[in-house]
């Protein structure tokens, strides 16, 4: 995340378009988070886009004609909610970009989730997640669960203290 996917997308496809070439975006419908149907880059930038609930609703969506006669480029951003990484013969379609990482400003090739939920799945953006270098998702994972169980210590022993304190509190 945070690495310039959405914004490398938008660019190739605005070039496409800029050489008079036909165009669609398409992303997928569970990413709600800037705006339903447009892709948008973490710094706000959009481009109007197809969201789906899966790429093969696509041709009928667009329309078979138009698939066929009116489209040169497809820019298929959040691909991983598609379930596709690989092409057609298994070969990678990804080329890896990365951010800095937001403790130490290395290469972050990782993301720190900084909320509890465990779904493999979970949309959102700099409130949930923190891109990281390798040696600082370690730490960090580990302040993380430190934290929690910190937290929840603390959350126990105020509950028995407020029920002692409902327990104590009514006059004998
Ligand atoms: N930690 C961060 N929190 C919020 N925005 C960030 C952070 N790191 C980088 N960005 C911004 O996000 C931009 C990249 O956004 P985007 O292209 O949407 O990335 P991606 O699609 O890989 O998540 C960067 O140019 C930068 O301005
Ligand atoms: C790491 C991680 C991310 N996600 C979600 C969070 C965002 O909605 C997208 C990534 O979008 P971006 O354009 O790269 O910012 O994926 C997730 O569901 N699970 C994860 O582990």
């Amino acid at each position: 995340m945070f690495s310039g996917k959405t914004t490398t997308l938008l660019r190739r496809i605005l070039s496409e378009r800029e050489t008079g070439k036909k165009v669609a975006v398409i992303k997928s419908d569970k990413d709600d988070r800037y705006c339903a149907e447009s892709i948008v880059t973490h710094d706000g930038e959009k481009f109007p886009c197809w969201a789906l609930p899966d790429l093969s609703s696509f041709k009928e969506r667009f329309g078979f004609d138009a698939y066929r006669n009116r489209l040169d480029v497809i820019g298929i951003d959040e691909a991983q909610f598609f379930g596709t990484s690989t092409s057609f013969a298994a070969k990678p379609l990804m080329r890896r970009l990365a951010s800095r990482c937001e403790v130490c400003g290395k290469r972050a090739s990782f993301t720190l989730r900084k909320t509890e939920e465990r779904a493999t799945e979970l949309i959102g953006g700099a409130e949930v997640y923190m891109p990281v270098c390798r040696s600082h998702y370690v730490s960090g994972q580990g302040v993380l669960e430190t934290a929690r169980a910190v937290l929840d210590a603390s959350s126990q022993r105020n509950a028995t203290h407020d029920v002692a304190a409902i327990s104590l509190y009514p006059p004998v």
